[in-house]
């Protein structure tokens, strides 16, 4: 079974296979150029190998395993396999030391248990003191132990410092089945705060790239996250799984094909983003394909050959029932009148050269403008904007209203767009043109998403899966999704299984029992949340003074180790951040005042609340913001308020002691 100094020896002859590698990596990328088949072949493997030399040399000590099992029975009786985040090579193509966490062996080491162990006699889990292997914990499951280590509850429970890190050492049961999930199906996890759905996206992007890698590398894989902040704090974790090639990013930033220098009212942006407006786009692009008035007319040295006034209508006729990108149907009816004039031509004895049909070509673009013409977005969106007659019968009077603009700008280049029109003007670029294609995407806090933010998604996945992270109660947009089988409707795969994550593996159990006080008032309903953790404090505090409560709460918090974020109403946080600074309080190290409305998708060792009442009246869905907001906390989490609690938010027995020492366990 080993003993910790064999396991050292075997962390040596790891590390010895790491360096091996890493001088394998070093000369393929001077060689990488000369044996790749294609340029592009030779570009990515150089990208490749480059990033695989940078990466083994920059944690060439790293703990190169978490994992061990033996096999007892099966296929692989007889077998040890150490399980790490990266394959490594045996000595003299000898069997490899190390096995990545993704390899169909690994598996078990997620799945097995004393009642089904799938042949592994031992699972062992060790533990690590940065780059020092200090001890392991073991589950003989052949003879029916399971469970019961610290190793796995240590790593669930240690304060968050920094951007998110990988869970491969510790992926429960529930989220592997998830993460292993087949490429070809779509998946909605529904899980309440902290469950580990974003963990789960992206520990699945790194299975998947693994699983398919030849597929995936073509087609792509994008992740989609709320904002630019949240995509900072994940941005390490698929890197550190050694895999750099997934675009990450928000949908904002993925549709920017102009910036964003408007803000709607909210009466408009509700109109924007409500799924009518696909019709109301596509009346108004397809408006603007005219009936052939006259004949087409080429002239050709002294012979002008002529497409007649019924012909040209019914060649456009015809192009216009097929399904084709608006811009493909141009090109369409231009080669079809080309392919008319070429009928003539060649009837009189002309030979049609290549040549010949470039110039036809270009000769019958003025008909072509007249009938069909070349058009960008923003000069579609702008005469909706402006007048939206596109939107009769579609819209109602006041929802066309709220849209036109008061004072409309002089052209589409003057105007100024806001973020619900990049979401319009993506729907017409892709009316005119079809966009790229990804071979899965993964879409956190999908519930966010609007009805033509979904199509936005679902043209780039098209043909490829989907999956879909989020949580009904979490919902702050106006817009937000109360059903995840419709939201999958919306998002083109309406067949994706739903399935939920129940256990919280961030909120302690008293945080979690506060902030489900909201759940009936937040109009979804979503399976409860177990905590895994029954550590963790919780206080809540009334004050006269919201800004010297919430100082006070800042410096005790600092005593601790640990992220802090103080929580605010958008508001009121540049008052509290100057609160805080003129205290002495160091802001923006360890400590991060922010908006509530940046807080979604986040974690902090210690939060601190500041008056729930304002950042729940401060928006249509407030309650949904403050829910997101007080489930943040990952040790311990203060409500400081002066005024009363927004009701359902009731105090239950919330007088926890006061602290005395930072170690004191909660
Ligand atoms: N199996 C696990 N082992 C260790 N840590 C885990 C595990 N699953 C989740 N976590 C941790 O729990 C925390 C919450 O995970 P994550 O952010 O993925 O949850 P979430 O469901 O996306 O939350 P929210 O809905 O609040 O955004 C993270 O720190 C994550 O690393």
């Amino acid at each position: 079974m080993g003993t910790l100094d064999d396991e050292r020896r075997h962390v040596e002859r790891c590390r010895a296979g790491l360096r091996r590698m890493l001088e394998g990596a070093r000369e393929n990328v001077i060689v990488g150029e000369t044996v790749a088949g294609d340029r592009y072949s030779a570009e990515r493997l150089g990208r490749h190998l480059k990033s695989l030399a940078k990466e083994l040399s920059e944690e060439p000590d790293g703990p190169p395993f978490f994992g061990r099992l033996d096999f007892g029975a099966g296929e692989h009786r007889g077998r040890a396999y150490h399980i790490g985040r990266r394959h490594i090579t045996g000595e003299h193509g000898g069997p490899p030391v190390v096995i990545d966490w993704r390899a169909p062996v690994a598996r078990a080491f997620y799945r097995a248990g004393a009642r089904d162990p799938q042949g592994v006699a031992l699972r062992r889990r060790f533990g690590w003191s940065g780059t020092t292997l200090t001890g392991f914990e073991d589950e003989r499951l052949d003879r029916g132990e399971e469970g019961g280590g610290t190793i796995l509850a240590a790593e669930i429970e240690r304060p968050r410092v920094g951007p998110m890190r990988d869970i491969v050492a510790t992926i429960q049961p529930e989220q592997d089945d998830l993460v292993r999930a087949e490429l070809d199906a779509s998946i909605c996890v529904q899980g309440g705060p902290g469950t580990g759905k974003t963990a789960v996206g992206l520990h699945r992007a790194a299975y998947l790239l693994y699983a398919h890698r030849r597929r995936l590398e073509r087609s792509g894989v994008l992740v989609l996250g709320p904002n630019p902040a949240f995509l900072g704090y994940i941005s390490a974790v698929l890197p550190a799984l050694g895999e750099m090639d997934v675009e990450q990013t928000t949908l904002e930033r993925l549709l920017a094909s102009v910036p964003v220098t408007a803000a709607d009212t909210e009466d408009a942006a509700l109109v924007k983003h409500d799924a009518r407006m696909a019709r109301v786009l596509r009346k108004a692009l397809y408006g603007r394909i005219a009936r052939p008035a006259e004949p087409v007319v080429v002239p050709d040295g002294s012979t002008r050959w002529r497409v007649p006034e019924d012909e040209l209508r019914r060649i456009v006729d015809d192009t216009r029932r097929e399904p084709l990108p608006y811009g493909v149907g141009r090109e369409r009816v231009r080669a079809r009148v080309v392919a008319a004039i070429r009928r003539q031509a060649e009837a009189r004895g002309r030979t049609a050269t290549a040549a010949w049909l470039r110039r036809a070509g270009r000769a019958v673009t003025p008909a072509l403008d007249a009938v069909w013409p070349a058009v960008r977005p923003e000069e579609v969106l702008y005469e909706v904007l402006r007048d939206p007659v596109a939107a009769a019968g579609v819209l109602t009077e006041a929802e066309r209203a709220a849209i036109t603009w008061p004072r409309p700008p002089r052209s589409p280049a003057s105007a100024r767009w806001s973020a619900a029109d990049l979401v319009l003007l993506d729907e017409v670029a892709c009316l005119i043109e079809r966009p790229r294609g990804y071979g899965h995407v993964i879409v956190d806090e999908a519930q966010d998403l609007s009805a033509m933010e979904c199509r936005a998604v679902a043209r780039r996945s098209e043909h490829g899966s989907l999956t879909v992270l989020g949580d009904l109660a979490q919902g702050t947009t106006p817009w937000a999704a109360t059903s995840w089988p419709e939201h999958l409707a919306r998002l083109g795969k309406p067949d994706g299984r739903v399935v939920a994550l129940t256990t919280g593996f961030r909120v302690p159990a008293a945080v979690i029992e506060l902030a489900g006080t909201l759940l009936p008032a937040l109009g979804a309903r979503v399976p409860p949340t177990r905590s895994y953790r029954s550590d963790g404090l919780l206080r809540v505090r009334r004050v006269t003074e919201v800004d010297k409560g919430v100082v006070a709460a800042a410096r005790e918090a600092l005593a601790f180790e640990g992220s802090i974020g103080v929580i605010a109403a958008d508001a009121a946080v540049a008052a509290l951040t100057s609160a805080l600074r003129e205290e002495g309080v160091d802001v923006g190290g360890r400590l991060t005042v922010l908006p509530a409305s940046t807080a979604k998708g986040l974690e902090y060792d210690h939060v601190v609340v500041a008056e729930p009442a304002a950042i729940a009246e401060a928006e249509r869905r407030g309650l949904n913001r403050l829910y997101v907001v007080l489930t943040r906390a990952v040790s311990r989490l203060d409500v400081v308020h002066a005024r009363p609690l927004p009701p359902p938010l009731t105090s239950p027995p919330l007088t926890s002691p006061p602290l005395t020492s930072p170690r004191e366990p909660f």
